[in-house]
């Protein structure tokens, strides 16, 4: 057993449990198992059990049964049905079938099995030869008994009264050779026959034996199998604590991972914290610096916006611009189209005026001839009996005249020659009344020349001076006086400011200023018309005359000229009635008037509208020098019938200017108007043909800059304003050197350009200078004489007549 024991432990290679290499222990421990345990005749022969102790490994929850548990179970449920070897081996064949070690383990079984059949039996014979024999002897019997009942020989178990009882309890029939039921009833002298029933209980116990060593060999293969199990145990127990140890050592690898792990996790976290902190800089800079570059192309974007809206907010407003020159010219036609529209209307209602007057007239004169008829007509009836009253004489007279007849019939031819005389003497009247006519005509041409003459030596430029009266009393006045105000008018003295001398002495100087007439203030615009009449006349006459009033603002300039009883209207009206006495004469004249003004340098329509004034450019100033005459283009020429028209015209301007001075205050004094009328006059009856211009030009105020004191706007019309009249000053100075083909800075200014035909050697000039009469105007006064003066010195060369004479 030891041997087999060694044998399978060195073939099994598994550590031997401990148990089992304790001395003694052994198959007997094997044995004891419970099952072997139940029979109590065993324990006599064998040693007794050992009590099972503890592994120390856990009990499975159902204890595994054992082969031969199995193989009782098998034989109580199934009495017929026995286990044979051939179980056990398959038993043992499954086991060595779990593994290679269980093979060798099983091989090893056998082969000390076979190789030590002995051994079996020393094991059985060292019991004594008595229990031996008399188990011998009952086993037979019993073998006997068992094998009628039992067909196969070689079962190992015996069945009696239902219980499985194992084959290898032999030590349970050990009995004496005397007690032997087959032994004992043989003659003790019957030797041959004891010794047949000894064979024959020989063989049973031969087969017996063979049986209990096949059962022996099943339970060595259950020992060993249980000795694989307890390895196994040991092996689970082993590999348990190996798994705790590998388990403690996991958790510890775990727990040294864990917080490996959590420090890496912690170095991770700071160093991601450090990058995040890094990258949120470099974010925060890359921001910055986008930022900046974000806000830099923001700016170039507004300025290119803004460049963008410029652009095109000057295109826009060219476009407005434009748009606006559109509709304002379509404005303008308008107004052009309702002007000729109003021109004609009003020449229309002009014309009915003139037919209603002229009906009225009619009316009036055939009411006054109705009352000459009624007068007639009374006075014939008184004549009619006059008549009644002479045809009694008559008839008295005719009976004397018939006397008479008779008388005369005797003198017929003496009577004839009489009446032929008569004739003659008729037609000598009407013929001188031709001559005289005639006359008459020749006459007005050589008035017109004599006039022009008596214009040309009084010369062709002259200064008259006017004094206004003062407005207010309590305004200080200027000392000045008129010493030949009675009789020629032509001088005006003029005390001059307070002069301090270098011994202290106050001195004032008095200036004396002599020019072609000096009207005091209490002179009229009549007196005054009456003198520049003349200069009216030559107009008609195909003149260019330019008549204009120079002096400070508030000095009488437009009081003059375009008050109501102005030059301008006197003298429309005498050139209306003296185009009607002319007419008498065979001359019939068309006037036209326009009035313009020149402010800052742009020439203005004042019979246009308001709200086109100050366009530079706006008109051109032409000049046909061949024939003497200026155009202006898109200026309204007005045709003058009568003074109504004038007054119109005069109103129309004012109204203008009076609108255009909310943009410019006191746009009258600051600006030169200029009134143009246009005379053109045909003769009929002499063919003659006249064609005059006569301007009356209002000038702006001619203070002095210095004393001015103007700014900004101011200050920009007082330079045009100087400029235009310093100009003035020096196209009248071209003029009087007198040089033929000289340069005459006409151009310099547009009022001289405007002016070019009416002054100098084509025209007659005329120069009113307005003085005030007030202390307070005294150096602007002086001024203003003193230029006076300088224009009065200068002669300008002879007038030309602009008549044409009809081919
Ligand atoms: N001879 C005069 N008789 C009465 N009043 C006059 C006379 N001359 C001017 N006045 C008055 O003096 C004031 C100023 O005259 P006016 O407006 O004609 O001056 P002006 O020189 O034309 O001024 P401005 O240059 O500003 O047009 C007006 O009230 C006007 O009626």
């Amino acid at each position: 057993m030891d041997y087999s024991e060694n044998a399978s432990m060195r073939g099994s290679h598994l550590r031997p449990p401990s148990r089992i290499t304790a001395p003694g222990m052994g198959l007997h421990e094997m044995s004891a198992s419970d099952n072997n345990a139940r029979t109590g005749g065993a324990s006599s022969m064998m040693p007794p059990p050992m009590k099972h102790k503890p592994s120390g490994l856990p009990e499975p929850a159902t204890k595994r049964k054992t082969l031969v548990e199995r193989a009782g179970e098998s034989t109580q449920s199934n009495p017929i049905a026995l286990p044979t070897s051939r179980s056990v081996n398959s038993a043992v064949t499954n086991t060595a079938q779990a593994g290679p070690r269980n093979t060798s383990f099983s091989s090893s079984i056998s082969s000390s099995s076979s190789r030590n059949p002995s051994t079996t039996s020393r094991t059985t014979s060292a019991s004594s030869t008595r229990s031996v024999v008399g188990s011998i002897g009952r086993s037979a019997g019993n073998h006997l008994r068992s094998r009628t009942a039992m067909p196969n020989n070689r079962a190992v178990h015996s069945s009696t009264n239902g219980t499985t009882r194992p084959a290898t309890a032999i030590g349970d029939h050990e009995t004496s050779v005397s007690d032997h039921p087959v032994l004992g009833k043989r003659k003790a002298w019957d030797t041959k026959g004891r010794l047949e029933d000894m064979e024959s209980l020989y063989a049973q116990l031969k087969g017996q034996m063979d049986s209990t060593t096949f059962e022996r060999n099943g339970l060595e293969e259950t020992v060993n199998l249980y000795k694989t199990r307890h390895d196994t145990k040991v092996m689970l127990s082993t590999t348990n604590t190996a798994l705790d140890d590998s388990r403690r050592a996991h958790t510890h690898e775990v727990d040294d991972l864990t917080r490996k792990h959590r420090n890496e996790i912690e170095d991770s976290s700071d160093r991601h914290r450090k990058d995040r902190e890094r990258l949120r800089k470099e974010a925060q800079e890359e921001l910055d610096g986008l930022g900046k570059e974000h806000r830099e192309e923001i700016d170039k974007l507004i300025r290119q916006h803004k460049d963008d809206l410029n652009e095109l907010e000057n295109r826009l407003k060219a476009e407005i611009e434009e748009q606006r020159s559109q509709r304002l010219k379509v404005v303008q036609d308008l107004s052009t189209q309702i002007a000729l529209q109003q021109q004609s209307t009003d020449i229309n209602i002009s014309n009915k005026n003139r037919e209603a007057q002229t009906i009225r007239e009619d009316l009036s004169r055939t009411a006054s001839e109705l009352e000459q008829e009624r007068a007639l007509n009374d006075s014939l009836k008184k004549k009619l009996a006059e008549a009644d009253a002479n045809n009694i004489a008559i008839d008295t007279s005719m009976r004397t005249m018939k006397a008479k007849i008779d008388f005369l019939e005797s003198d017929n031819q003496a009577q004839s020659q009489a009446f032929a005389d008569l004739n003659q003497k008729l037609q000598d009247a009407i013929n001188s009344a031709n001559e005289a006519q005639e006359k008459l005509r020749v006459e007005e041409t050589l008035r017109r020349k004599l006039h022009n003459q008596v214009q040309e030596l009084k010369g062709n430029i002259r200064v008259f001076c006017r004094v206004r009266p003062t407005l207010d009393d309590t305004e200080a006045e200027a000392k000045m006086t008129f010493p030949d105000a009675e009789s020629d008018g032509r001088e005006v003295q003029v005390q001059g400011p307070e002069q301090k001398s270098a011994l202290g002495k106050i001195t004032t100087a008095t200036n004396s200023f002599a020019f072609d007439k000096v009207f005091d203030p209490t002179s009229t615009n009549a007196t005054v018309f009456e003198e520049i009449s003349q200069l009216v006349q030559s107009a008609l006459d195909g003149y260019n005359v330019c008549i204009f009033c120079y002096g400070q603002t508030g000095s009488g300039k437009t009081f003059t000229m375009s008050s109501s009883d102005g030059m301008i209207p006197r003298t429309v009206a005498q050139i209306y009635s003296t185009a009607q006495r002319l007419e008498e004469k065979g001359w019939r004249y068309e006037m036209c008037g326009s009035f313009v003004e020149v402010y800052n340098e742009t020439l203005n329509d004042l019979l246009g509208r308001a709200d086109e004034f100050d366009r530079t450019d706006r008109h051109k100033i032409t000049h046909d020098l061949a024939r003497g005459s200026t155009e202006l283009s898109g200026v309204h020429s007005v045709l003058l019938d009568g003074p109504q028209s004038v007054e119109d015209m005069l109103a129309q301007a004012s109204r203008n200017r009076s609108v255009a001075a909310t943009k410019a205050n006191e746009r009258s004094s600051r600006s030169h108007s200029v009134f143009i009328l246009k005379l053109i006059g045909t003769n009929d009856a002499t063919g003659e043909k006249s064609e005059g211009t006569l301007n009356l030009v209002d000038l702006a105020g001619s203070e002095r800059l210095s004393q001015s004191g103007a700014e900004g706007a101011r200050l920009k019309e007082t330079q045009s304003i100087n400029k235009s009249l310093s100009c003035l000053g020096d196209v009248i100075g071209a003029l009087g050197q007198g040089k033929e083909g000289g340069h005459v800075p006409y151009r310099n200014s547009k009022l001289t350009y405007l002016l070019q035909q009416s002054l100098g050697g084509n025209s007659k000039t005329l120069m009113f200078v307005m003085i005030s009469p007030l202390q307070l105007h005294l150096s602007e006064t002086l001024t203003s004489l003193k230029f006076a003066t300088k224009v009065h010195n200068t002669h300008i060369g002879t007038a030309k007549q602009q008549a044409k004479v009809k081919d």
